[in-house]
């Protein structure tokens, strides 16, 4: 089979804080266009794998490289717990920031940029719910607000930090025919999920990952029992207290 052309491609990565490694030796490609789901047990290193490839985690070794070379060409959604949902912001303000890249800071918004507005509050079913302030919204609602902002990025990345935690059935199977329109439209989208039966049946590739990788790949082959057996046991085995990496680069 023909080598995809890859749009991220991970060499070796190591990230952490403070010097302390919580991603270890990650070497693979997140091609073109697919729809990958990244899944592991709490603690694994998912977030932040998102946040290194997203840019606002430096690697401490290892590389990413993006086929665009441009930072701004990602979109990424943080998980729910690491928004401020007490800024007094409007739904229509905060959805109208995903056109930041194409209109900047301090001209105002153009008439088509009004319609891709009304637009994406529709695709979300936020119709109408323009002037409230973001926190009065349910939590399914924030998450619909939030994704009619990765609408109006119009980006060829999506990074998604556990999109559907804590919302129900029908907000997840709204969002996830959203997320399966941008893999038609040829969108690269990396999701950390956790639900595995959803990640069967919605997601093709999986990278599965307990601070090192265990697999990634085609995810009914990934998914195994055996993988997931070693993905426990591997962070069960972790020592907090350990400092450096102790495998050779
Ligand atoms: N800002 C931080 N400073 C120090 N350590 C951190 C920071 N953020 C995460 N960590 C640590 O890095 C490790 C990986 O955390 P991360 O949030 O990436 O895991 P995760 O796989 O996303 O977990 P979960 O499924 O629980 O969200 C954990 O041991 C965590 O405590």
């Amino acid at each position: 089979m023909p080598e995809r052309q890859s749009a991220i491609r991970c060499q070796d990565l190591t990230l952490g804080y403070n010097r302390h490694p919580a991603v270890h030796h990650l070497s693979g490609n997140f091609a073109h266009g697919s729809l990958t789901a990244i899944v592991g047990p709490n603690g694994a290193g998912k977030s932040t794998l998102l946040k290194g490839i997203s840019g606002s985690l430096k690697p401490i070794g290892g590389h990413i490289e993006l086929a665009s070379h441009k930072r701004h060409n990602i979109a990424y959604l943080p998980q729910a717990a690491d928004i401020d949902r007490s800024f007094p912001i409007t739904v229509y303000d905060l959805v109208s920031m995903g056109l930041w890249n194409t209109i900047g800071f301090f001209r105002g918004i153009s008439a088509s940029g009004k319609n891709k507005i009304a637009d994406a509050l529709h695709a979300v079913g936020l119709t109408g719910f323009e002037n409230r302030t973001i926190g009065t919204l349910s939590g399914g609602q924030m998450q619909r607000c939030l994704f009619a902002r990765l609408i109006l990025q119009d980006a060829p990345i999506i990074l998604l930090d556990e999109p559907f935690n804590a919302i129900d059935a029908k907000t997840a199977h709204d969002l996830m025919h959203i997320i399966h329109h941008w893999h038609h439209e040829k969108r690269t989208i990396v999701a950390v999920l956790h639900d595995t039966e959803l990640v069967k049946r919605a997601f093709p590739e999986t990278l599965l990952i307990a601070r090192e990788p265990i697999a990634w790949g085609e995810t009914s082959a990934v998914l195994c029992s055996e993988n997931m057996e070693r993905s426990r046991s591997m962070t069960e085995a972790y020592d907090p207290h350990a400092h450096d990496c102790e495998r050779a680069a």
